[in-house]
């Protein structure tokens, strides 16, 4: 039985699928030049070091993994926001302000939550590694 070829609609999906994951690498690097990023991934380094130096436990690592893939994203979305109102309204708006607020603002709930999070790793972590309980 012969494999079918693929057609050159196929190559173009698979070509566009492609140059999908170029533009959000595009995005991210772009995101990464904001302040807030550069030291969201400061404080990532910082807290993957502790989980290995603290021997925490797979579930930890999970939980930081995820805490810092959403801080990063929502970092991603503010900057996204930030844009788009920077096109739409480059005079001052009240609507403008309260986008650019409500997008800073979630990223500062993830931020919050995931030191909550840092907490609930970091601390029996160390306590089981220095005191042996
Ligand atoms: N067009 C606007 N109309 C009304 N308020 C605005 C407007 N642009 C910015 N602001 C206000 O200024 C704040 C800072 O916005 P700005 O875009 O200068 O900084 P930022 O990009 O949020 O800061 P950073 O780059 O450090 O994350 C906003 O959160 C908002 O309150």
């Amino acid at each position: 039985m012969s494999e079918r070829q693929p057609s050159g609609l196929d190559l173009k999906a698979q070509n566009k699928f492609f140059k999908s994951f170029r533009y959000a690498a595009q995005g991210v690097v772009s995101a990464a030049g904001e302040r807030n990023f550069k030291v969201d991934i400061a404080a990532a380094a910082c807290a993957l070091a502790l989980c290995a130096l603290l021997q925490v436990p797979l579930w930890g690592w999970a939980a930081v993994v995820v805490c810092i893939g959403a801080v990063l994203a929502a970092e991603c979305v503010n900057t996204a926001i930030e844009a788009v109102v920077d096109l739409a309204s480059p005079d001052i708006h009240p609507l403008a302000k309260r986008a650019k607020d409500c997008a800073a603002g979630a990223a500062l709930i993830l931020a919050v939550a995931s030191v909550a999070v840092a907490g609930i790793v970091f601390v029996p972590a160390a306590w089981a590694l220095f005191l042996g309980c």
